[in-house]
């Protein structure tokens, strides 16, 4: 009778059939299969890298860029960065008009570390730009043929090295407003995202740029202020302006020049610190389009330059640099140019950045007011003071702060209109994310196409969502299909029968 109960049992136990054995174990297979293939299908690919490199050919002088993105995915928001920079030593190339070939022979050590940086693979399809700014503008106006010998001297030096030359060329005012606009707001994200956008301000050594959208500029008003973009699927209408004369350098000319009208032998600059005295050439002080209209006739060869450290002084010579006296339009900034009213937040860098940092002014959150009586502290601070506190800064740099500090906030009140209210809304910044604020970005991702004029479709689940639901899924089938077999489930708990 045990035998026969035995005998039973074996024969009512169909997990031990060779045939549910075999489904069993294909079913489980196949749910394995199916995980690891939708895992292994769609995980993200190991990183491979593009890279771009722009070189910045301002006024003073020259920098180079290295930008990376991931090769998958170009047209994907926010993933350019600047891996890499180099500041060509010497002066902008706009300086060697009498010495076009040292032009190019000085990109050359910026141009060797690129070739370092970059992977040698990748070297053939690495574009390479060079823009030019507001120093070859005035070059291209003063003398045309020099201009274009600079360049040739450029161009040659750069197709040496193996990267994808792109051209060199001057940008217009109104790209270095725009595309600086484009670099802040992609590297902040605001760009696919379709958020309220940031202003750009650009201070430069020879002209300074202000960028915004404002909701009653339409373009019609004074067109040429205007750069329309689709982006993303959002149409932006950007107002934008370039000042050329209106960068620091050429706004500390047009002051010295204001205060040499006479030909004098020595002036008291209230924009420099007391005990600051230095001689100075007229020539080469009047050698720029931005004055060379104003040189005094039968002025000596050089003047004395006494600096008295006046900031209100100051301010009213820099206010004369200015001109608000017409506008043709419903508002204006200075020099008759239009001006839609101000909006938003706005980003200031370059050299806004550079001198608000050193003077410790660069958090907004201080009142204007209090920004003004530390900006005149420093400035009737005695020049011998100064250098002994900073005995690491360039000379030329320490002795213009106190001027370029006035400049800026005389610009950004009295030409651009920002108030005590408005003035928060600025914040000074150099670098987004690790990548520094300038037109470059904006300028490689423009010319490369890197921006999509519509929304980029995109999976509709993440990567890890994929994966978490294709694997509930798989445990449910595992669970539905062991269920489906439950008539043939063993019935173990029951009394064995006694026959
Ligand atoms: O460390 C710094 N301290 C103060 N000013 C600086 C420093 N580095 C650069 N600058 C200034 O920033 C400005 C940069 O202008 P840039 O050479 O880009 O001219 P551009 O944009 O008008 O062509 C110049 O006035 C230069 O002197
Ligand atoms: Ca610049």
């Amino acid at each position: 009778i045990i035998l026969q109960r035995g005998n039973l049992m074996k024969e009512k136990n169909p997990w031990h059939k060779p045939v549910t054995i075999i489904i069993t174990v294909i079913g489980v297979i196949a749910i394995v299969a199916l995980v690891t293939v939708a895992v292994l299908q769609n995980r993200p690919l190991p990183q491979k890298y593009k890279y771009g490199i722009v070189l910045d050919a301002g006024s003073s002088h020259t920098a180079l860029y290295i930008y990376e993105w991931p090769a998958e995915k170009d047209n994907n928001t926010g993933r350019v960065e600047q891996t890499h920079s180099c500041k060509v030593k010497g002066p902008g190339i706009s300086s060697y008009a009498s010495a076009p070939l040292k032009a190019g022979e000085s990109l050359r050590a910026c141009m060797q570390e690129a070739e370092q940086r970059v992977p040698g693979k990748r070297y053939h399809e690495t574009p390479l730009y060079l823009g030019a700014t507001a120093g070859m503008r005035l070059l291209n106006m003063e003398n045309s043929s020099a201009s274009e010998k600079v360049f040739q001297a450029v161009e040659e030096a750069l197709q040496k090295f193996p990267f994808s030359y792109q051209g060199a060329r001057i940008l217009s005012g109104q790209e270095e407003g725009a595309f600086g606009w484009v670099t802040v707001n992609y590297l902040d994200d605001r760009l696919e995202q379709g958020l309220e956008t940031t202003g750009a301000l650009d201070l430069g050594g020879a002209s300074t740029q202000i960028s915004f959208v404002s909701d009653n500029y339409d373009g019609s008003e004074s067109p040429s202020n205007s750069v329309t973009f689709r982006l993303y699927g959002n149409d932006y209408n950007l107002y934008t302006h370039s000042f050329l004369c209106y960068g620091k350098d050429q706004v500390l000319r047009m002051a010295l020049a204001h205060q040499t009208q006479t030909g004098p032998e020595s002036i008291l600059d209230p924009c420099f610190h007391p005990g600051y005295n230095a001689t100075k050439n007229y020539s080469i002080l009047y050698d720029s389009p931005c004055v060379s209209d104003r040189k005094p006739q039968r002025a000596p060869v050089n003047f004395t330059h006494v600096g008295n450290g006046n900031f209100k002084q100051c301010q009213n010579v820099v206010k004369s640099v200015f001109n608000f006296t017409h506008c043709n339009y419903t508002h204006c900034s200075f020099n008759g140019i239009f001006q839609p009213l101000l909006q938003g937040p706005f980003g200031a860098f370059s050299a806004y950045y550079f001198v608000m940092n050193f003077l410790n002014l660069s958090d907004t959150s201080i009142p204007l007011e209090t920004v003004k009586e530390k900006l005149a502290r420093y400035c009737a601070t005695p020049w011998n003071q100064i250098i002994q506190q900073h005995p690491d800064i360039k000379l030329k740099y320490l002795a213009e702060y106190c001027f370029s500090g006035t400049y800026i906030l005389t610009l950004l009140t009295e030409g651009y209109n920002f108030t005590s209210d408005s003035y928060p809304n600025i914040k000074f910044i150099k670098k987004i994310k690790g990548s520094d604020a300038g037109w470059t970005l904006g300028y490689m991702l423009n010319l490369t196409n890197m921006i999509p004029a519509e929304a980029p479709d995109s999976p509709p689940l993440p990567h890890a969502g994929y994966v978490s639901i294709v694997t509930i899924m798989a445990l449910l089938l595992l669970i539905l299909f062991v269920v489906s077999l439950r008539p043939l489930w063993p019935r173990c708990s029951k009394q064995p029968q006694i026959i």
